[in-house]
C-alpha cells in the first residue's frame, strides 16, 4: 500500500524565476525507509514541504499535480491541496534540519505531550502516548529537561519523539543530523534504524551522508534540479557512481574506491561497504 502518492508534481516559489520541483513523481510504499540524496538545491527540503502541506497551504506558489495522503487505518485519501495541514500533520510528521527551531516548550514532556494536548486527547492517551516516544527515542529519565540544555542529538530525539507521538502514518526527516556532531549524527541515525526495523515505521529521509542511504534504505531517489533523475534500490544506485558523482553527490568511500577498482577491471560490482570492497577486489585485474 502507497502512504503517499506524488504524482506530476510541479512547484515555483513565489517570485522566483524557477520552478524547484519540475513534474515529481513517486510513491511512498507503507513500512518502508526511502531515501532521498541530490546536490544542494536539488528540491529535496521543497519536496519535504510539500509532502504534508505546508507547500502549498502556508508556502503558495505555482502548484500543478497532486499530493496524495493515505491513511493506512482508515484508507481515506487526502489530497494535500484541498486538506488543512493540521490534518495532514496527524499523518505526516515532519522533523526539520534544525532541531532548536523545532522545540519551543519549557521541558521536555511538555514539548512531547504539546501536540496532543492541542488535538484535544485525553489524559490517559497523551500519558501512553508520551510514555511511548520517551520509550522509543531514548529520552527517558529526561522528562524534566530544559530542551536547550539537551545537546544536539537529544534534541533531534526530541524533535522526532514530538512529531511520533502524533503516531503519523509517515516521517519525513529532512538532514535531520546536518546540524550534529558525529556522535549526535550516530544516536539519531540509529533511532531511524530502530523505527524503521523494530516499529515498521515508514520513513522518509533525505540525508547527504549518502553512506546510512545506501546501507539501510529500502529505496533511494535521487535528485537534481528539481526532478528525480535516478530512482532504485541502493544496489541500482551504486551502480551509478558515475551519474552520481556527475551530478556532485558525494560518494561514500567504500563506493568511491571500488568505482575506481571498478574502471581499472579490479572489480566487478560496486561496494557499498568496506567488507564488500576488501572482498570484492580482484588481482590481478579480471
Ligand atoms: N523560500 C524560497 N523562495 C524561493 N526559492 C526558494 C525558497 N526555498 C528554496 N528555494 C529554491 O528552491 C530550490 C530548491 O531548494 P531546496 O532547499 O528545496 O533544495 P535542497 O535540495 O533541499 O538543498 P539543501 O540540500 O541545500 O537543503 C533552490 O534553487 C532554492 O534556491
Amino acid at each position: 500500500m502507497n502512504v503517499i502518492s506524488v504524482e506530476n508534481l510541479s512547484f515555483r516559489y513565489r517570485r522566483a524565476s524557477e520552478y524547484s520541483l519540475k513534474n515529481v513523481s513517486f510513491d511512498v510504499r507503507q513500512g518502508e525507509l526511502l531515501g532521498i540524496i541530490g546536490p544542494s538545491g536539488s528540491g529535496k527540503s521543497t519536496l519535504c514541504l510539500t509532502l504534508n502541506g505546508i507547500i502549498p497551504n502556508s508556502i503558495k506558489g505555482d502548484f500543478s499535480g497532486d499530493v496524495i495522503v493515505r491513511d493506512p487505518e482508515t484508507g481515506e485519501e487526502y489530497n494535500t491541496k484541498e486538506t488543512p495541514v493540521a490534518k495532514l500533520s496527524t499523518l505526516v510528521g515532519l522533523v526539520l534540519q534544525n532541531p532548536e527551531s523545532q522545540l519551543f516548550n519549557m521541558t521536555v514532556e511538555e514539548e512531547i505531550a504539546f501536540g496532543l494536548e492541542n488535538l484535544g486527547f485525553d489524559r490517559n492517551e497523551i500519558l501512553r502516548r508520551l510514555r511511548w516516544a520517551l520509550e522509543v527515542t531514548g529520552l527517558r529519565g529526561l522528562e524534566r529537561e530544559f530542551p536547550p540544555n539537551l545537546s544536539g542529538g537529544q534534541q533531534q530525539r526530541l524533535a522526532i519523539a514530538a512529531v511520533l507521538a502524533m503516531e503519523p502514518a509517515v516521517l519525513v526527516l529532512d538532514e535531520p543530523t546536518s546540524q550534529l556532531d558525529p556522535v549526535g549524527r550516530k544516536e539519531v541515525l540509529g533511532l531511524v534504524s530502530l523505527l524503521r526495523k523494530e516499529h515498521g515505521i515508514t520513513v522518509v529521509l533525505v540525508e547527504h551522508h549518502t553512506d546510512y542511504i545506501l546501507r539501510f534504505a529500502d529505496r533511494v531517489l535521487v535528485m537534481a534540479d528539481g526532478e528525480i533523475v535516478l530512482e532504485g534500490t541502493p544496489r541500482d544506485i551504486a551502480d551509478e557512481a558515475e551519474t552520481l558523482k556527475r551530478l556532485g553527490v558525494k560518494l561514500p568511500p567504500s563506493l568511491e574506491i571500488s568505482h575506481e577498482l571498478r574502471k581499472r577491471g579490479m572489480m566487478k560490482v560496486p561496494a557499498i561497504t568496506e567488507e564488500e570492497l576488501l572482498s570484492g577486489i580482484e588481482y590481478p585485474p579480471g
